[in-house]
């Protein structure tokens, strides 16, 4: 594509005027929102608001102003973007303590299924806290398959099975639809992880008939680093499924103060401890960004940034990982590289922040929401002029570094 084209693209681009809802750095391409998103500019005045009016000023009165309701009125708002009712998504704890709760849970239902089904490759965080939930419930163990036998590998005995809708390095994305209703014949409970999927392509959770979901909400719903997370209970198991960490937020009745613990009706018994006010204030501005858009919109410009970058990146010669068809991908795109680490450095260096993923992918993030296709267009030519010249073989690129 030529300049003009791209520029063109831009002029139509329905998103453009959300670019200046973000604080970005000048100088930076940032294509990294997929594993921290950017800072809405309107995040440093409601944390202010927070912290001097509602905790300050307010004090304890707050839990009565707004407070107490934040995970059920958080979770309300991340609903449409996942295909959820409103009353099928709370907002607390982290990615990896809901995918605890909603494990062991899920092995709770039939005491002759005892096995959570998962794939070789997984995020990390998935798999050790699949292996941790299996430790907690007798008899249960963990199968973890190449991502090409998982429906093979469900039988009388799944209990669970767990997957990544978007796969966080390859960004190959499984047929929600399908895999649900392939789980769900052998008997098994779908439950997937949505935290490269929400905020970048379209998930129909509901539709797709899905049981349990769980994501993160500091990647494309920019609720900032640590932001509290969601989870998903479909409305036809919501009673009959209960919290192992049975705090009191999640009690029908937390201040009643009695000794012993009662779930709440619907998702509130998801709750564990206190939320964190603080965290989720600037998750809401980020959530809020997403009332005025069009969804449709996202996902197409989605599509067409990937293609930009795809396109760089074989002019560059490199191998891409990720697939071509749209409907089998998120919003990332990966390069398999032998030198992957010193070209996710020298891209740094030259104002193009993506990620290295062990041992061998370099991870550009295409958020829709803030990238411009001149970005992405720009971006590709720095990573064409870093392979060319050979210069991410120079030795300050070797180092690295403890966080990528
Ligand atoms: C697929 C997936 N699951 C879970 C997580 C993270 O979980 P947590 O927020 O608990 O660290 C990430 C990234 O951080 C992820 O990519
Ligand atoms: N939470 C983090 C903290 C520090 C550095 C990265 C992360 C990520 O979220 C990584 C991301 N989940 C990934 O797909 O690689």
């Amino acid at each position: 594509m030529t300049r003009d084209e791209i520029d063109a693209l831009d002029a139509a681009d329905p998103l453009a005027p959300m670019r200046a809802r973000f604080a970005l750095p000048d100088g930076v391409i940032y294509l990294d929102g997929n594993s921290l998103g950017a800072l809405p500019r309107d995040t440093g005045a409601a944390m202010a608001d927070m912290v001097s009016r509602q905790w300050g000023d307010r004090l304890i009165r707050s839990w009565n102003e707004g407070w107490i309701d934040a995970p059920t009125r958080l979770g309300g708002k991340i609903a449409p973007l996942v295909g959820a009712a409103t009353d099928e998504v709370i907002v607390g704890d982290s990615t990896s303590a809901n995918l605890f709760k909603a494990l062991v849970a899920a092995l709770r239902i039939d005491p002759a299924r005892r096995v959570v089904v998962s794939e070789a490759g997984n995020f990390p965080t998935d798999l050790h806290v699949a292996e941790g939930a299996v430790a907690c419930v007798p008899g249960a163990m963990l199968k973890v398959v190449p991502r090409g036998e998982v429906l093979a590998a469900l039988g009388p005995d799944t209990a669970v099975l767990m997957l990544t809708h978007v796969h966080y390095k390859t960004a190959e994305r499984f047929d929600m639809p399908s895999v649900t209703a392939t789980a769900q014949a052998a008997g098994a409970v779908m439950l997937w992880d949505l935290s490269h999927s929400a905020g970048a392509v379209a998930v129909e959770l509901d539709a797709a008939n899905a049981d349990l979901a769980v994501g993160c909400t500091y990647k494309y719903l920019n609720g900032g680093p640590g932001a509290p997370a969601y989870l998903y209970v479909a409305r036809r198991w919501q009673e009959r499924l209960a919290s192992p960490l049975s705090g009191w937020m999640g009690h029908a009745a937390p201040f009643a103060f009695a000794d012993g613990y009662e779930p709440a009706p619907g998702m509130k018994r998801w709750l564990a401890g206190t939320p964190p006010m603080l965290a989720m204030a600037a998750l809401e501005t980020g959530l809020d960004l997403w009332a005025s858009v069009d969804r449709a919109a996202v996902w197409a410009k989605s599509a067409a940034l990937w293609r930009i970058m795809a396109a760089a990146g074989e002019a560059a010669g490199l191998e891409c990982v990720t697939p071509a068809d749209a409907a089998a991908r998120g919003s990332h795109i990966s390069f398999r590289h032998p030198d992957a680490h010193a070209l996710t450095q020298a891209l740094i260096e030259r104002g193009v922040i993506g990620d290295f993923r062990d041992p061998d992918v370099l991870r550009l993030g295409l958020t829709p929401l803030y990238l411009s296709h001149r970005d992405v267009w720009q971006a590709g030519e720095i990573l064409g002029e870093i392979v060319r010249s050979g210069m991410y073989r120079e030795e300050r690129f070797g180092e690295r570094l403890a966080v990528t």
